[in-house]
């Protein structure tokens, strides 16, 4: 596929022309979350402007367009994601909330002292702690697949610790630290021959990559609006419909009943049973507009633009004999982002330089502690990607780290 237009791309991001101190902002952090294009903030604005009702099929115009517009925002993830349909589409707040519903409305319902949740040592704290906490309360034991000397996972140990104990295998489809891709297919298949469900957080996958999650198979995956160039407070938890069919909602409320009675109540159809409440309507329109401009860029030109650029940053950084650099080389095995330390800097302290030079990157244990402590180290620096990031901003990071070593190494 041929290269992506970047000049062309950041026409539709005004804040990319903000300037600091006389400096252009350089944005390295959408791992955090990226820009959103102008097409995504119009779409909102305009539903704001024209169509604003409350949905759940009320009976005056306004709502029923609005009702539309939320539930085929349904539609339209499914497909980018190629699930089933909008029964198996969830929208959440974000990555964070949908792990916690997976937990909360299967785990704890269906977790046991006889029973293991594997997740692997690159976990972030969004289902790391989840687990960690969900197994406390059901007396469940929590085991972490080993990341190698390279920043995979390691495979053979994953094949030791799934087995006919294990009730449910998470994983990280990218990792938001050391930037490896994981082999969730792989992982996915090993939990299912040993009957356990698997559950992939793709908050770092679904917005650079293209995702199939039926090919992948697996039974639960969540990712979210604003790291995939659509607007905060959305995000999306797919589940098989037959998985979702037999799980019971752990928050309650209008909208997701089918029948109530001061005795008891029923519930609504997918995915409506597990939406109580007003949803988050502007930005299921704004996340419909998201994966449209998405598409029309392409996945696989997005995935390549993305790896080239980490490549990039990788072959830059490893020439600089005072840095080092967590996860694989540059490359399949590397997403779109590089997480690093200067030699006698810390991060915290090299992250104020960059911003200096107006280079917006994080410093931090980029929410896995558990990870940095097995790196040995407090903290790291990560520098991330998108579409509309260039080589030319790379060497600006590069060059920053002078300006560093001067003042603290
Ligand atoms: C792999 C992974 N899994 C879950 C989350 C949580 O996404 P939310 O939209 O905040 O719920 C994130 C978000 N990681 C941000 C905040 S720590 C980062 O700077 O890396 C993630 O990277």
């Amino acid at each position: 596929a041929d290269a992506i237009d970047v000049e062309a791309i950041r026409e539709e991001f005004p804040i990319l022309q903000r300037e600091f101190d006389g400096q252009q902002v350089v944005y390295l952090d959408n791992a955090a979350t990226t820009q959103t294009p102008d097409p995504v903030v119009d779409a909102m604005s305009d539903y704001y402007r024209e169509s604003n009702a409350n949905v759940h099929r009320g009976i005056h115009h306004l709502s029923q367009e609005a009702s539309e517009a939320y539930e085929v925002a349904h539609d339209r993830v499914a497909e980018f994601i190629n699930a089933d349909g909008r029964e198996e589409i969830i929208f959440t707040k974000n990555t964070t909330e949908g792990e916690n519903l997976l937990a909360y409305s299967w785990g704890l319902a269906e977790l046991g002292p006889e029973d293991t949740v594997v997740l692997t040592e690159m976990e972030h704290h969004a289902s790391l702690v989840t687990w960690q906490q969900i197994a406390k309360r059901t007396g469940a034991s929590v085991e972490y697949i080993r990341v190698d000397e390279t920043g995979r996972l390691d495979m053979d140990h994953a094949a030791e610790l799934i087995d006919d104990d294990t009730a449910i295998v998470s994983a990280v489809h990218v990792s938001n630290t050391l930037g490896t891709v994981n082999p969730v297919s792989e992982l996915t298949d090993l939990a299912h021959e040993h009957g356990a469900l698997s559950f992939i957080d793709g908050a770092q996958a679904v917005p650079n990559r293209p995702v199939d999650v039926t090919e992948i198979d697996a039974d639960f995956y969540a990712f979210s609006g604003h790291k995939m160039a659509g607007p905060t407070g959305i995000g999306v938890l797919y589940g098989k419909q037959n998985l979702l069919e037999d799980l019971n909602p752990y928050l309650y409320g209008g909208g997701m009943i089918r029948k109530v009675t001061f005795e008891d109540s029923t519930w609504g159809e997918l995915p409506w049973k597990f939406e109580p409440g007003t949803p988050p309507i502007a930005e299921a329109v704004g996340l419909h507009a998201a994966v449209d401009w998405l598409e029309a860029i392409g996945m696989d030109r997005i995935e390549t633009h993305e790896e080239e650029l980490a490549a990039y940053a990788y072959d830059r950084l490893e020439a600089e004999e005072d840095v080092e650099i967590y996860g694989p080389e540059g490359g399949p095995d590397r997403g779109g982002l590089v997480s690093f330390n200067l030699e006698g800097v810390h991060a915290h302290d090299l992250t104020s330089i960059m911003n200096d030079h107006t280079i917006a990157v994080r410093a931090g244990d980029h929410c896995t502690q558990p990870l940095h402590d097995k790196l040995g180290v407090p903290a790291s620096t990560r520098a991330s990607f998108y579409v509309y990031n260039t080589r030319d901003e790379v060497d600006k990071l590069v060059a920053a780290l002078d300006d560093a070593r001067q003042l603290f190494a």
